[in-house]
């Protein structure tokens, strides 16, 4: 294949760089001694424009691992390809990042660098680096700074207040929505309360791993060590430098380029770390605080080796100051002034979280509680929009965001750091910090005309573009991953949106190869729209012509990694593809070549050439052979579409794989919402059956309440009744009084007018006597012999008395029981009597009685 036909166009809207991870162990000689991924030697034309030392190649060759099947051989083409020695220089230098930061100065032409690749393939050591060495992210930073130099605008200064004009009018110049705030402030709000640093995510583990192995002439250290004396940088850095413990004070940028002291993490004197950010009291405070305390220290040390976060403020001497970018600063407009703003956000499930805004706040609740759990894990975290504003018609961004603005370096490498403990990374099969989300971490810089003197009628606008920096989430296989599940709902999640970032990219290298205008179909997830919107010029042209941003891709490969997993990636994301199908030997040039000499071999079999010259004749011998080439044709057919076959295969079987981890999330979705629909219905039913139980009980009430109505009107029947009863007592009683004075006069009467009947009339003196008499006579006389006798006396004493002129006869006081048998009175006072009350109204009462008594039972 001729690489000139094939190479890369240079207008693609990402220029593609592949760049290869070196072993992590180096002696795996299995797989060094079979490769599947060759690098082709750079061209030499190449080799011509690059110069002599540096030369980079641009494809490589697929072979696939030695198995049964005859898989198709895959030629990649990419703008460069790095190959494991390349450092992070290399990548920096040749992925034309400086010349993208000088856009964005210099015209405020938008940049943007991503990394893409399987898990584990390098991309956040490209992005962020390790404990040893910078990447893209903190070059740039330290480029920007080292450019910008005194020109630049910062909202703290040591010995002036604070900057309210600044903020103010980058907050009016901002498109966005954003909160916009100085970095003393923001770092301050982060670590100036320690329950709150203590509340943050901080202590899940770091997004970078340490460099497992360093490449090219770099020697292998101890995780976490820094390069220490001139011998351990790469042979890039040329000579040795002058040694400077932190930057300039007096500017907050750093003055010289900077090597670590020797022992900087055991020894963090005050003498030998004299840096300090601009700012107020409590924050350095704090510092002095860490500074003083070894043991804290310490206590950092150890926890940032087992990859657990630190809680605590982040130094700048601390982290790595290698590789050394001082060569590539750029001009800038001399009478301009510059402010520069950091925001980071993380997609994660397709939608955007800002990484600057602290989630937690002085009230949160404790980590113990529930809500202090889920503070944690960050879900109460608000999604931001990626839309347009009133201020951005033309061009969608993500609103809302924090925006820090920094005066320095070091300032932009803490807010940084704290950026990076709010991202989401865990330890997978594939990588022990794996990027659980896509991080973007934006560095605006916004210019404006330097005012000449206090006089000027109007302050200028700010201007400016954004350098943004993308480290994708790996894309990662179930089953070499081991993930399971939310990890596994994630990775389903992150396959999706690498899968139309593939398709986005794969449009873009067809369009390229075909020559036509390419239409990215970005618009189908969040990252696409992310990565793609800028890439377009402004749409709108009632406002200011916008160039389509400069973008770069380095696709991150691990060669001796997992073969199916990588070619997918490359095979969407290369600039230029090709596929061949290995040959099956041709039948016809074995015939014709055959090299027996006309003699049966040693198996007893003959030879072609036996046959041709034994028993064949020419014409058969060209028929045989015609033959034999057509079948050798179709072979070859067959072959070719076999190994398009295979290439189908693995593509529907990473297709599979992705519609189960769809599948699973889907499954996962599915339950999630069963479950809030079986509570819902719970929630119904046992809101019916609360319904149904207080109609019950009101119905129950109800009844009471009707039994107690009858209840109180029977009540009311007896009150009624007794005093009428007790008066007609009374009134009998006095009647009886009368009858009884009647009686006694009658007696004296008697006794004065017959003297012999005395004794008689005496007898019948006590009616009352006679009365309990025949009372008792009623129940008792029947048992009892000598009442029966009492009674016959009395009986025969009433019969004499009843021979007197009145006779009458008094059964008892009660009235219920009085009988009166004289004419007279017995008829008056029975006029007088009420009718007796109805038996069936004291049964009624005694029987409600009881009812009362039943429903007073609960
Ligand atoms: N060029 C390199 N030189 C030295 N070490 C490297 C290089 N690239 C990657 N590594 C090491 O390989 C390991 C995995 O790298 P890294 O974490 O960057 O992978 P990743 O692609 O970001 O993975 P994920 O997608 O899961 O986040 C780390 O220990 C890292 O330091």
């Amino acid at each position: 294949m001729d690489n000139s036909t094939r190479m890369p166009s240079q207008t693609s809207l990402f220029q593609v760089y592949l760049r290869l991870r070196p072993p992590i162990h180096p002696q795996m000689p299995k797989q060094k001694l079979d490769p599947w991924l060759i690098v082709e030697p750079a061209s030499p034309a190449a080799s011509q424009s690059e110069g002599p030392t540096k030369t980079f190649p641009t494809h490589i060759t697929l072979q696939p691992p030695n198995d049964s099947r005859k898989r198709a051989i895959e030629r990649f083409g990419f703008t460069k390809i790095f190959q494991e020695e390349a450092t992070q220089l290399d990548v920096f230098q040749e992925t034309g990042t400086a010349d993208a930061i000088q856009s964005v100065l210099q015209t405020g032409r938008d940049g943007l660098v991503a990394t893409l690749g399987v898990t584990g393939s390098g991309k956040s050591h490209t992005i962020l680096g390790s404990k040893s060495q910078r990447g893209l992210t903190q070059m740039t930073l330290d480029v920007l700074f080292r450019s910008i130099g005194e020109k630049i605008r910062r909202p703290h200064h040591p010995d002036l207040p604070t900057d309210t004009e600044l903020l103010s009018s980058l907050q009016v110049a901002d498109p966005s929505e954003a909160r916009i705030q100085s970095a003393t402030t923001f770092l301050e709000s982060v670590y100036g309360d320690g329950d709150r640093a203590r509340l943050s995510r901080a202590q899940t583990p770091m997004s970078r791993a340490q460099t497992p192995m360093m490449v090219g002439n770099q020697t292998h250290k101890l995780p976490g060590s820094f390069p220490c004396s001139p011998e351990d940088y790469p042979s890039t850095v040329a000579s040795p430098l002058p040694l400077s413990h932190g930057p300039n004070l007096s500017t907050g940028t750093p003055s010289s380029i900077r090597m670590l002291p020797s022992i900087p993490e055991t020894d963090p004197s005050p003498e030998k770390e004299p840096w300090r950010i601009p700012s107020k009291a409590p924050f350095l405070t704090r510092l002095r605080s860490l500074r003083k305390s070894p043991a804290k220290l310490q206590v950092v040390k150890d926890t940032a080796s087992h990859y657990v976060r630190r809680p605590l403020l982040p130094r700048p001497s601390t982290l790595p100051q290698y590789p050394d970018v001082s060569p590539f600063s750029t001009d800038i407009d001399p009478h301009a002034e510059y402010a520069v703003l950091i925001s980071m956000y993380e997609v994660y499930n397709d939608r955007i979280f800002d990484l600057l805004s602290n989630p937690t706040s002085p009230n949160a609740p404790p980590m113990s509680t529930r809500q202090g759990a889920a503070l944690q894990k960050g879900l109460l975290r608000r999604p931001l929009l990626f839309k347009n504003t009133e201020m951005s018609s033309d061009r969608k961004v993500v609103a809302g965001l924090r925006k820090i603005v920094c005066g320095s370096y070091d300032e932009a490498m803490m807010v940084l750091e704290t950026g990076l403990t709010e991202r989401r990374v865990a330890g997978t099969g594939s990588n022990s910090v794996s990027s659980r989300s896509h991080g973007f971490f934006c560095i605006e810089v916004k210019k404006r005309p330097q005012l000449q003197g206090y006089g000027a009628p109007v302050v200028p606008a700010w201007t400016g573009g954004t350098m943004s920096i993308v480290d994708l989430a790996g894309s990662e296989r179930a089953r070499n991953a081991k993930t399971t599940g939310s990890t596994l709902a994630e990775a389903g999640k992150i396959n999706e949106s690498l899968m139309y970032l593939g398709q986005c990219l794969q449009v873009q290298s067809d369009c390229q190869q075909e020559g036509s205008k390419p239409i990215i179909p970005f618009r189908q997830c969040k990252l696409t729209e992310l990565l793609f919107s800028n890439s377009f010029p402004s749409s709108n042209h009632a406002t200011t012509y916008r160039s389509p941003q400069k973008a770069v891709m380095i696709v991150t490969a691990d060669p001796l990694g997992d073969f199916n997993a990588t070619s997918q990636i490359l095979r969407y994301s290369a600039l230029a593809r090709e596929v061949t199908v290995p040959r099956v030997p041709s039948v016809t040039s074995a015939i014709l070549g055959g090299g027996g000499q006309g003699k049966a071999g040693q198996n007893g079999r003959n030879t072609p050439q036996d046959l041709h010259n034994n028993y064949f004749s020419a014409q058969e011998l060209e028929q045989a052979t015609n033959e034999a080439a057509r079948l050798a044709e179709e072979c070859h057919i067959l072959a070719v579409r076999l190994a398009e076959e295979e290439i189908n295969r693995t593509e529907a079987e990473l297709k599979l794989q992705a519609a189960e981890e769809k599948l699973v999330d889907m499954e996962q979705e599915v339950r999630e919402e069963c479950w809030s629909e079986m509570e819902e219905r719970m929630e119904e039913e046992k809101e019916r059956w609360r319904m149904a139980w207080e109609q019950e009980k009101m119905r129950g009430e109800e009844f009471i309440d009707g039994k107690l109505e009858i209840l109180e009107k029977t009540t009311q029947i007896t009150i009624h009744e007794d005093p009428v009863t007790e008066a007609r007592v009374e009134e009998l009683e006095r009647e009886n009084e009368t009858l009884r004075a009647k009686l006694r006069a009658l007696e004296q009467e008697m006794q004065m007018r017959s003297p012999s009947k005395k004794s008689r009339v005496t007898a019948a003196k006590s009616p009352v006597q006679g009365l309990v008499l025949q009372e008792t006579s009623n129940s008792n006389v029947a048992t009892n012999p000598f009442l029966a006798s009492l009674r016959l006396r009395d009986s025969d004493a009433t019969i004499k008395a009843r021979t007197s002129e009145e006779e009458f006869k008094v059964s008892d006081v009660s009235p219920r029981k009085l009988s009166l048998r004289s004419s007279s009175v017995t008829r008056s006072a029975m006029e007088e009597l009420p009718p007796p009350p109805p038996p069936s109204t004291v049964k009624k009462q005694r029987k409600l009685t009881t009812r009362k008594w039943d429903l007073g039972d609960p």
